[in-house]
C-alpha cells in the first residue's frame, strides 16, 4: 500500500534531495524530461513499478533494457535515477533506505513540473524488483501501430481505463522519436495512398523532409511539432489537426470512442491536468512489490 510521506521517519528530506538532482540535470539537458517519463512508463508496464527496467544486463542475464522495445530509452533517464540515488545515499540516515523504484517515481513527478506540467504529491513505498529479463518485456509494451482496441486492452491489463490511457498518451507532448517508428505512415502506407490519409498533408511533408527514406537510424525528431519542450495539452490540439506522430496517437482522434475526450482536453487544460495526475498516480501503483517480493537495491543497476 503506497502513501505520501512514506519516508517521513527514515529519510524526511528525500523529495528535496531528489528534486535538486533532477533540477540540476534538467538545466544540463532537456532530454532528462522525456527520458525519465518514458523510463517510468516502461518500468511500470513490465513487472510493475519496481525499477526492473533500470537493471543492466550481465554475462548470464539479458535484462529488460536490452529488449528491442527498450533500446530507444534515452540514457538520461537512467542517469537521473543513478544520480538521485547517489545523492540520497550520501545522507547517512537515508543510505539504502529509499528504493530505486520510488526514486524513479519522484524524478518523473519532478521533470513533469519542471517542464510546465502539473505538480502533484507522489505516492511512495515501492520496493525494488528481484529480477529483470528481456523475455519478460515481450508483449507488455504498446506499439506505435496499435489501434484503439489494442491500446485499451494493454492499458486495461494494467488496471488503467481508456480515459487514463488517453491522458497518459499526452506524455508525447515532450520528447523525441526516431524516424523508423513512424516511417510506415509517410512512405508506402497502402496501395491506395503512400501517406497515411489521417496525417495532415503539410505535416506529412515536413516529416518526409526531416526523415528521408534512407535517413541515419539515429536521427530523432520532436514528437510535438509546436511546443516540444513544454508539458502541455498541445498534444490534443495537434491530434485535432492531424499532427499525431504515431498511428497510436492519431487514432485517439479518429476513433469516435476517444475523440470526445481529445476534444475536451484540447480546450480545457485544467481538466487534462487533473486527469493526467489521476492516471499517472494509478500507473504508479501497477504491480507494486512489498515484503519478500522486493528489496531496497544498493545499486539501481544491479540486483543485490
Ligand atoms: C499509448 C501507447 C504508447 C505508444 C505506442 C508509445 C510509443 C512510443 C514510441 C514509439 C516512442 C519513440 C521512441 C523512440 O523512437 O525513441 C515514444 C516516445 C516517448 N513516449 Fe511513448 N508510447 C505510448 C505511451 C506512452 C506513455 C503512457 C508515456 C508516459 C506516460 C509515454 C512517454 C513517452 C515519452 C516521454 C517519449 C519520448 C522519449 C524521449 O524523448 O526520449 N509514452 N513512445
Ligand atoms: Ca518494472
Ligand atoms: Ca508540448
Amino acid at each position: 500500500q503506497l502513501r505520501q510521506n512514506y519516508y517521513a521517519n527514515t529519510c524526511p528530506n528525500v523529495e528535496t534531495i531528489v528534486r535538486n538532482v533532477v533540477r540540476t540535470k534538467f538545466q544540463q539537458t532537456f532530454v532528462t524530461v522525456p527520458a525519465t517519463i518514458r523510463l517510468f512508463f516502461h518500468d511500470c508496464f513490465v513487472q510493475g513499478c519496481d525499477a526492473s527496467v533500470v537493471i543492466a544486463s550481465t554475462g548470464t542475464n539479458k535484462a529488460e533494457k536490452d529488449h528491442p522495445d527498450n533500446l530507444s530509452l534515452a540514457g538520461d533517464g537512467f542517469d537521473t535515477v543513478i544520480k538521485a540515488k547517489a545523492a540520497v545515499d550520501s545522507v547517512p540516515a537515508c543510505k539504502n533506505k529509499v528504493s530505486c523504484a520510488d526514486i524513479l517515481a519522484m524524478a518523473t513527478r519532478d521533470v513533469i513540473a519542471l517542464s510546465g506540467g502539473p505538480s502533484y504529491a507522489v505516492e511512495l513505498g515501492r520496493l525494488d524488483g528481484l529480477s529483470s529479463t528481456a523475455a519478460s518485456v515481450n508483449g507488455k509494451l504498446p506499439q506505435p501501430t496499435f489501434n484503439l482496441n489494442q491500446l485499451n486492452s494493454m492499458f486495461a491489463a494494467n488496471g488503467l481505463s481508456q480515459t487514463d490511457m488517453i491522458a497518459l498518451s499526452a506524455a508525447h507532448t515532450v520528447g523525441f522519436s526516431h524516424c523508423g517508428k513512424f516511417a510506415n505512415r509517410i512512405y508506402n502506407f497502402s496501395v491506395q495512398s503512400s501517406v497515411d490519409p489521417t496525417l495532415d498533408k503539410t505535416y506529412a511533408g515536413q516529416l518526409q523532409s526531416m526523415c528521408p527514406r534512407s535517413v541515419d537510424p539515429r536521427i530523432a525528431i520532436n514528437m510535438d511539432p509546436n511546443t516540444p519542450n513544454t508539458f502541455d495539452n498541445m498534444y490534443f490540439k495537434n491530434l485535432q489537426q492531424g499532427k499525431g506522430l504515431f498511428t497510436s496517437d492519431q487514432v485517439l482522434f479518429t476513433d469516435r470512442r476517444s475523440k470526445p475526450t481529445v476534444n475536451t482536453w484540447a480546450n480545457n487544460s485544467p481538466a487534462f491536468q487533473k486527469a493526467f495526475i489521476s492516471a499517472i498516480t494509478k500507473m504508479g501503483r501497477v504491480g507494486v512489490k512489498t515484503g519478500r517480493n522486493g528489496n531496497i537495491r544498493r545499486d539501481c543497476g544491479v540486483l543485490n
